[in-house]
């Protein structure tokens, strides 16, 4: 793939070779159909006005999107003295009869799994770690760590975030996963002798025990544009107090979840005042945070479907994946789980939403009761 240089950002300007055995995942990373809320090349388009008037951000409902962007943390209260649901409990258990509990259907998946080959994804902010206020400190249990560690004793076991691979990997601590960062840009899975792997979006990689594994890179290269653009996020944003900017290598998030909502309208004209420079890039919503990434046609359901490929398990009838996620980009996988008819998505929620999941868990405790339930039940199987 050839990288030419305009006004000193890379651009693509080649599709890569096609691997053929990946073709369905390959074929379209030049394009991108877009899911979620998004600001460039189809749902919201960021206006093509001057930058620099608020008007910019608020005729586009960039402040709305703000605003509805994530969940309220509290818990579905019950009426006073306790007896009676409130209403919120109410539409709450209204959703359910379309999302069903994954833990009270677990019977009902058992039925599904029968003798098939489980493969777990899994998110993990809001899924395997509960929504706090500073990223730095969203760690999950020891508990739930060792419920993920004895899933991956039975099944294989990917986590696929919007993070960094190596912050994912470094905060979920667990050398048996495979990892995908960048919401599925950065994939690391073992090394095989395909030689269409012979690419620049591939490359070897010895990891911290010293083991051989690869990695692919989709959008690598985005890499300098990415620093480049999170550079200038974080200086245009220094002066406003509680804003977070990361750098995911082929992401970069804004958070404005600790500031001021009064200063939201601020962040979001200078957000969109920088982009306006790199229409390669494009803008997604995540929980009361800016996602910014390429336009590249890759999501978390092509990292399933490679993952899958990779290790020898796509397309088949036995094997069934799953994937257990909270946020907007977690419904690329469950698209793909659901159209391929292959396995299902878990959506983890307090507050009912609409889903391409089949099934449902309240919290992060419900998921770690859903990962304890089917290790037990890998354990009878063993027996
Ligand atoms: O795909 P994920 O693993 O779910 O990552 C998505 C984003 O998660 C993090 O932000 C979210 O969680 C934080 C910690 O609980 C919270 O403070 C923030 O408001 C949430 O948006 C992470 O910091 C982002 O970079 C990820 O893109």
């Amino acid at each position: 793939m050839g990288l030419t240089s305009t006004k000193g950002a890379p651009v693509l300007n080649d599709p890569a070779p096609i691997n053929k055995s990946l073709l369905v995942i390959h074929s379209g990373l030049l394009s991108c159909p877009q899911s979620g809320n998004t600001f460039t090349n189809g749902g919201l388009t960021i206006p093509k006005k001057k930058p620099g008037k608020l008007d910019d951000v608020r005729s586009n409902s960039w402040l709305d999107a703000m605003n509805a962007s994530s969940p309220p943390r509290k818990k579905i209260l019950k009426d006073l003295n306790g007896d009676f649901p409130s209403e919120d409990d109410i539409a709450y258990h209204a959703w359910m009869v379309k999302y069903p509990s994954a833990l009270s259907s677990f019977e009902l998946i058992l039925k599904r799994v029968k003798n098939r080959k489980i493969v777990m994804f899994l998110d993990y902010d809001g899924t395997l770690s509960p929504i706090v206020d500073d990223p730095d400190r969203a760690f999950m249990s020891a508990d739930m760590r060792s419920a993920v560690k004895s899933v991956a004793k039975y099944v294989p076991t990917a986590i696929i975030s919007g993070r960094s691979r190596d912050k994912v990997s470094e905060l979920v601590g667990l050398s048996e996963l495979y990892y995908a960062g960048s919401h599925g840009m950065d994939i690391m899975f073992p090394v095989t002798d395909d030689k269409s792997m012979n690419h620049l979006n591939y490359s070897k990689f010895t990891d911290k025990q010293g083991k051989e594994v690869n990695l692919f890179q989709p959008a690598h290269e985005f890499a300098p544009m990415i620093n480049e653009v999170y550079k200038a996020f974080a200086k245009s944003t220094e002066d406003i107090k509680g804003i977070k900017v990361e750098n995911h290598k082929f992401c970069a998030s804004v958070h404005y979840r600790n500031v001021d909502k009064n200063s939201w309208p601020v962040i979001a004209q200078r957000v969109h005042d920088i982009l306006k420079d790199y229409p390669r890039l494009r803008l997604t919503y995540g929980r009361k945070v800016f996602e910014v990434r390429p336009t590249i046609d890759w999501n978390k359901g092509k990292a399933v479907e490679f993952l899958l490929e990779t290790l020898g398990l796509f397309d088949s009838e036995d094997v069934l994946p799953i994937f257990i996620g909270d946020d907007r980009t977690d419904e690329d996988a469950f698209k793909v789980l659901r159209n391929g008819n292959q396995g299902f998505g878990i959506l983890v929620s307090s507050i009912p939403k609409e889903s391409d999941a089949f099934f449902s868990l309240r919290d992060t405790s419900e998921v770690k009761k859903f990962l304890k339930s089917l290790v037990r039940m890998k354990e009878h199987e063993a027996l």
